[in-house]
């Protein structure tokens, strides 16, 4: 795999480090004439034929079919539309419509919170008598037993890029009759996902963080074969009907996967993605997550040579993290600004997690040993050590 090739096609403001491909994706260079075409000469040109012309009702499909071979779904099994917390509430709706008998939803408190609101939403709105049960991460295996019905977790931790084990979890949860959920934000264009051979019930994720899709880019939901033509859509929207342009009063769900689409697809933002997808059609996955993995050892080792303050808070065993590394400092917030002011980008997460994605389509090892300096010398100096670093107000 040529990485230095990939690194060329995004766009990276002169002199900085980004370590936060894990939140937002930086920007391929090809998106903004793509989006500009979209807009001039499909929008601009050909008005509402576009969305035949130009390929546009077919996009959720295809595209997800190009997401589907990064995370080794079935083809003709993800669909795009909507945000990922819109995508769990389905999913965990359709996965307990095929379970009717059980009523526990176990997931972790390591979960991202929306993942858990939604289901309390859902819950709530069923009125059935569900329950939502979180355990600690690795108290998961022990609390699957007869009484679930859906095993809903993420892969990788937000917060610590702990990664569960998808194929025993998966297994175990099957063996007591349960289905599983996989949201996979934090793994799509990560690291290899094989859902087909795991044999996931249903999967979830966003485009926007390792795959580049932009902000605001939409999301996927894989259904596996077995329940694509049972699974109920929840919300039941014209474009996942049978036939949306009979415009019957009557709703019928769509063939497979397609009846998860729920309304008009966001064009402009496919654009954008579509582009992005050109450069993962030519990623092996293995190679990039050997790779992820070799820069993040070298970050690793490099931060505890030079700075005592921070503590590593992902696995040290790299078969066991995601594709971040995040370490506990208590004046991490601080630390955060100090390091964006230097041109080095990661982010906080409460109470004390200095988070940075490992990104090998455009991280090298320059960009490490960059980091790693930068981050010495703000923990040697204390250059986090000012008021307004502490006070300055930031929502991500
Ligand atoms: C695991 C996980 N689920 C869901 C979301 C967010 O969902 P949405 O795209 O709806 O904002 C995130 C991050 O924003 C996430 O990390
Ligand atoms: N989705 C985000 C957004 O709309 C704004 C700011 C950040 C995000 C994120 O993706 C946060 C992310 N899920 C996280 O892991 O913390």
């Amino acid at each position: 795999m040529d990485f230095a090739a990939t690194k060329r096609m995004f766009e990276l403001p002169e002199g900085m480090v980004y370590l936060d491909g894990n939140s937002l994706g930086p920007l391929p260079r090809a998106a903004a004439g793509r989006v500009a075409r979209t807009v001039e000469a499909e929008w601009g040109e050909m008005l509402i034929t576009a969305w035949n012309k130009a390929g546009w009702m077919a996009q959720p499909r295809e595209l997800g079919d190009r997401i589907g071979r990064l995370i080794g779904a079935e083809p003709g099994s993800v669909v795009l539309g909507d945000t990922l917390s819109i995508k769990v509430y389905q999913a965990l709706a359709a996965a307990l419509a095929l379970n009717p008998g059980r009523r526990k939803v176990l997931s972790d408190r390591g979960n991202f919170p929306t993942d858990l609101y939604m289901a309390e939403g859902l819950i709530s709105a069923l009125d059935k008598g569900h329950e939502l049960v979180t355990v600690a991460p690795e108290e998961v295996a022990s609390h699957i037993d007869d009484d679930l019905a859906v095993l809903m977790l993420t892969e990788v931790d937000y917060r610590t890029g702990r990664k569960h084990d998808m194929a025993a979890l998966t297994r175990a949860a099957h063996a007591v009759g349960a289905l599983v959920i996989w949201d996979l934000a934090h793994s799509a264009g990560a690291l290899p996902v094989d859902l087909a051979g795991v044999q996931a019930d249903f999967a979830v994720g966003c485009t926007y963080k390792f795959l580049n899709g932009g902000p605001g880019a939409p999301a996927f939901i894989y259904v596996n074969p077995r329940h694509a033509d049972t699974a109920r859509p929840a919300l039941s929207g014209w474009l996942g009907h049978e036939a949306p342009f009979a415009f019957d009063l009557a709703y019928r769900p769509g063939e497979g996967v397609e009846r998860m689409r729920v309304g008009t697809p966001p064009v402009i933002q496919m654009a954008a993605l579509d582009a992005a997808l050109d450069i993962w059609d030519g990623v092996d996955m293995q190679a990039l997550r050997d790779r992820a993995i070799a820069l993040s050892e070298r970050f690793i080792e490099g931060v505890e040579a030079a700075c005592d303050g921070l503590t590593l808070a992902s696995p040290r065993d790299p078969e066991a993290r995601g594709s971040q590394v995040s370490f506990r400092f208590e004046e991490g917030y601080a630390a955060m600004q100090a390091l964006i002011d230097r041109g080095v980008i990661g982010d906080f997460r409460a109470p004390d997690i200095m988070r940075f994605g490992i990104t090998p389509l455009y991280i090298d090892e320059a960009d490490i040993d960059r980091a790693v300096k930068v981050i010495a010398e703000v923990m040697e100096h204390r250059l986090w050590d000012r008021p307004d670093y502490r006070e300055r107000a930031a929502v991500t």
